[in-house]
């Protein structure tokens, strides 16, 4: 009786998904304008809420009443593709998270050396000498073969990610799934099962993303494994544990590789790490990248600051160096907020709801989080949150990591990503690394537009020049 109120619409069946699909930045807004922080509009044949603000905060502090997992299993069922450790659940979650924050973001002190070391060997690769000013259009997926590795190196070690065949694998595995994620769930519009039918369908034909980077995976860690089996054999207790994610999964009571299923599920929870890691971080590091080659003036004021800092380090950098990065750090966070994605992380509710708002959203509902609005809210970032203002962050004492109410990049409550600090501080490395050799600029010489899709936003594809500081 007192669901959020439904957004009239004229055409039957169709319902608001034109709206949705090509204008959907406009259309939430005007319906959040005059609907009010929760409302619900039918696309794709349902009836689907937007949350925002304390609706929105709501749906992260209880989650045992919203479930993200079905949301997200609905529109990429890697639970289809994945044929050993069932794709996403909500038990193999709580094993990823522990892994993440014990292995990734807790280490991060050991793990920073290795990231230098690879972020460097990554942009002589992928940039190198741009002595004559180089353009690099679809930067994203520059950078993400950049970023792909040391993320490997974290995850499986130097030896293992020493193969390019496996760090190609790590960096193309979520751009190879991608796309199944945002193909617009049309079929939906007769059951909502049709969609995950119609994706999975070259599945039955023999098709499965998955599998080669299985294999590949599979065929560069058997013999790293069977490597330090042997080491901790015939050390002992003066075997020294590696700090990769691979040590973890070895250290695993169910580790056997021995066993024929045990290893592909093993190399499976590692994708799944891979798919949440590798993209998202290149993502937010493209996304800072055409920030910043949109904005000569701030080039130069970080460029300072870049420079002091490798001064005083001497070209090597701790966590506590990067830390210290406080105009990068302001910058970064400001870039993430106006990372453009309208509605994210869609999640079921599980029982009915009544927010504190009074309205109720029954079981069963599909929500869908009102992420611009509530990273441009005026009562979080004042009256110019609109604005892109890079050292927005510089005195508030606020890093880029830090999850509050508004500032919900990186998700909310006890799913909060657990991979942010890695994250951060990789794209911050990055970013000094580059600022230190490169000029870079926009071939158009403005500051470029994301590319829109739906809800989603994509860094855009415009030429960013690079050339190398003198
Ligand atoms: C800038 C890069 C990244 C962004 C923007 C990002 C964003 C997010 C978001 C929005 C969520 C959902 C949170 C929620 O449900 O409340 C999430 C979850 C997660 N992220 Fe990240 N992430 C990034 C990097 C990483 C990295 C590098 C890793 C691993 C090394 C990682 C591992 C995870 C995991 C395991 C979860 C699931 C947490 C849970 O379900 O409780 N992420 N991330």
């Amino acid at each position: 009786e007192n669901e959020p109120p439904l957004v009239p619409y004229k055409i039957p069946i169709l319902g608001h998904t034109f709206s949705y699909l090509f204008n959907a930045k406009k259309f939430i807004k005007e319906c959040k304008e005059q609907y009010g922080e929760c409302f619900s509009i039918y696309v794709f044949g349902h009836v689907m809420t937007v949350v925002s603000r304390n609706s929105l905060s709501e749906v992260f502090r209880y989650p045992d009443n919203f479930d993200i997992t079905s949301g997200l299993k609905e529109h990429l069922p890697l639970y289809l593709l994945f044929s050993y450790n069932g794709g996403m659940s909500n038990e193999g979650n709580k094993f990823h998270i522990k892994s993440v924050r014990k292995q990734i973001s807790g280490k991060l002190d050991l793990n920073i050396s290795v990231v230098q070391k690879y972020l460097s060997k990554g942009m002589e690769k992928w940039i190198g000498d741009c002595k004559h000013p180089k353009t690099v259009y679809d930067a994203w997926n520059m950078i993400n073969n950049i970023i792909a590795i040391p993320i490997a190196n974290v995850l499986v070690g130097e030896e293992a990610a020493s193969h390019e065949d496996l760090v190609n694998s790590f960096g193309k595995f979520a751009f190879d799934l991608g796309p199944l994620l945002f193909i617009p769930p049309l079929l939906s519009f007769i059951h909502i099962k049709l969609h995950e039918l119609f994706i999975t369908l070259p599945l039955r034909f023999g098709w499965n993303p998955v599998s080669h980077h299985r294999e590949v995976t599979m065929k560069r860690l058997r013999p790293v494994i069977e490597k330090r089996l042997k080491e901790r054999n015939e050390l002992g207790d003066n075997y020294k544990p590696y700090h990769d994610l691979l040590e973890y999964y070895m250290d695993q009571p169910n580790f056997d590789y021995t066993k024929p299923d045990n290893l592909p599920y093993h190399v499976e929870n590692l994708l799944v790490i891979v798919f949440s890691s590798i993209t998202t971080t290149s993502r937010a590091a493209a996304d800072a990248l055409y920030d910043l080659a949109g904005r000569p003036e701030l080039l130069n004021e970080l460029y300072e600051e870049a420079l002091r800092i490798d001064r005083e380090c001497n070209g090597s950098l701790t966590v506590a160096d990067v830390k210290r990065m406080v105009k990068l750090d302001s910058f970064v966070k400001e870039s993430l907020r106006h990372n453009g994605i309208i509605t994210s992380l869609p999640h079921y509710v599980v029982k009915d709801y009544t927010f504190s708002s009074g309205l109720t959203v029954p079981k069963g509902r599909k929500l869908r989080l009102y992420f611009d609005d509530m990273l441009k809210a005026k009562e979080s970032y004042g009256e110019d949150a609109e604005e892109f203002k890079p050292f927005r962050f510089l005195k508030a004492n606020s890093p880029a990591t830090l999850v509050e109410r508004s500032y919900i990049v990186f998700g909310g409550g006890k799913h909060a990503c657990p991979g942010r600090f890695f994250a951060v501080n990789e794209v911050k490395l990055f970013l000094h690394k580059l600022i230190l050799k490169y000029k870079v600029s926009t071939q158009s010489g403005k500051i470029e537009d994301k590319i829109y899709f739906g809800p989603y936003s994509f860094p855009s594809k415009s030429g960013i020049v690079f050339e190398n500081r003198v």
